[in-house]
């Protein structure tokens, strides 16, 4: 079995991306944020207050004929910048690009933080970490690619996000058009539950590579880089009039400045994210002051591989016994 389906940017500066699933019988399309930095699959349900509903699609399990409640569990989930939700559980078919999961735990939310309220093109998450990070209780449910696994026919998923435009997420088979090159894959430690490795060192535009194990996770919820103070400094320290902004909660530049690009090694290969990704966005739409896609992750205590990296890579997350990840250029 395998499975291929879009990954959208949800605005103009990809700040998610989502993919078209769907749930239940007759099937309800719902766009979900296939997120690789958690393990629950969320949605916005007809349980969801409607005060907290604004422009969402929502999944009915009354109007699904193979919806079963599973009862008595609840989840609750925060995440790292501080939005959350929480709910009930559901069972029913649920399918991606093609591949289709027979109860699939769908957690269907009671309570949405205001952040995803205000997100009105997405609909919920695909939570693609490992099941540990689960959060239903008092028995956690498994992951949409743990369902699938056994019937894949490669136990791989692939991420291919792109700047400002539509990519694609694979599920079960590594697509060869979709990069250049060899893959290199790096070990994955897989607890507490993220995809966690290391990188094997970083340069900024022609400078030098500094080699050095720099621990993180690979996250495709996350929209920015998030590195230790030491090497966000060094980077900004090349951007004339870029300063670390209290006020803004981080390093922000004149959008007329020139940016130079980042380098980030998996073992031995290397891989360029161009200026443009980290020329991040705006702070207001008038204002000629920009933030950046790489900030220091030194407020949030892990270092995270956000969009703004991984989207300069083709991206292999291998459910193999142990597991890996890998990373080509495109
Ligand atoms: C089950 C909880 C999941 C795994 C949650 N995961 C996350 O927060 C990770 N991914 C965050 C998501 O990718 C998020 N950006 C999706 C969007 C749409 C809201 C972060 C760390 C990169 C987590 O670790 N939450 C922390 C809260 C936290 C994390 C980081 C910093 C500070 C606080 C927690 O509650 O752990 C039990």
């Amino acid at each position: 079995d395998k499975g291929s389906a879009a990954a959208i940017p949800i605005n103009e500066v990809d700040i998610a991306y989502v993919t078209p699933v769907t749930i239940g019988t007759p099937p309800q399309t719902l766009m979900l944020d296939l997120d690789t930095g958690s393990s629950d699959l969320w949605v916005f349900s007809s349980l969801t207050p409607s005060t907290q509903v604004r422009g969402q699609e929502i999944y009915t399990p009354t109007k699904s004929s193979t919806s079963k409640l599973l009862s008595g569990h609840t989840w609750s989930i925060r995440y790292g910048d501080g939005s959350g939700s929480r709910g009930s559980v559901y069972t029913d078919n649920f399918t991606i690009g093609g591949l289709e999961v027979r109860s699939q735990a769908v957690q269907t939310a009671l309570e949405v933080s205001s952040s995803f309220t205000q997100e009105q093109s997405l609909d919920g998450l695909v939570g693609l970490g490992f099941s540990t990070l689960n959060t239903v209780r008092p028995s956690s449910q498994l992951t949409f690619f743990d369902n699938a696994r056994p019937n894949l026919d490669e136990e791989v998923f692939t991420a291919d996000l792109k700047y400002h435009a539509t990519g694609s997420y694979d599920f079960g088979f590594i697509d060869s058009k979709k990069y250049t090159g060899n893959i290199t894959y790096t070990a994955v430690q897989q607890s507490p539950g993220y995809w966690t490795h290391s990188l094997s060192g970083y340069s900024v535009g022609s400078g030098a590579f500094q080699a050095s194990q720099i621990s993180g996770i690979s996250d495709t919820g996350t929209t920015l880089l998030y590195l230790p103070t030491a090497i966000v400094t060094a980077y900004y320290r090349q951007v004339q009039g870029a300063q670390n902004s209290q006020y803004y909660g981080g390093y922000v530049f004149p959008c007329s400045s020139t940016l130079p690009t980042f380098t980030f090694g998996i073992e031995g290969a290397r891989f360029t994210i161009p200026a443009s990704y980290i020329n991040y966005t705006r702070i207001s739409p008038t204002s000629t002051t920009c933030y950046g896609g790489l900030q220091s992750s030194s407020g949030l205590g892990i270092n995270i591989f956000g969009d703004v990296a991984l989207k300069a890579a083709f991206v292999v997350f291998s459910g193999t016994n142990p597991p890996r990840i890998g990373f080509a250029t495109k």
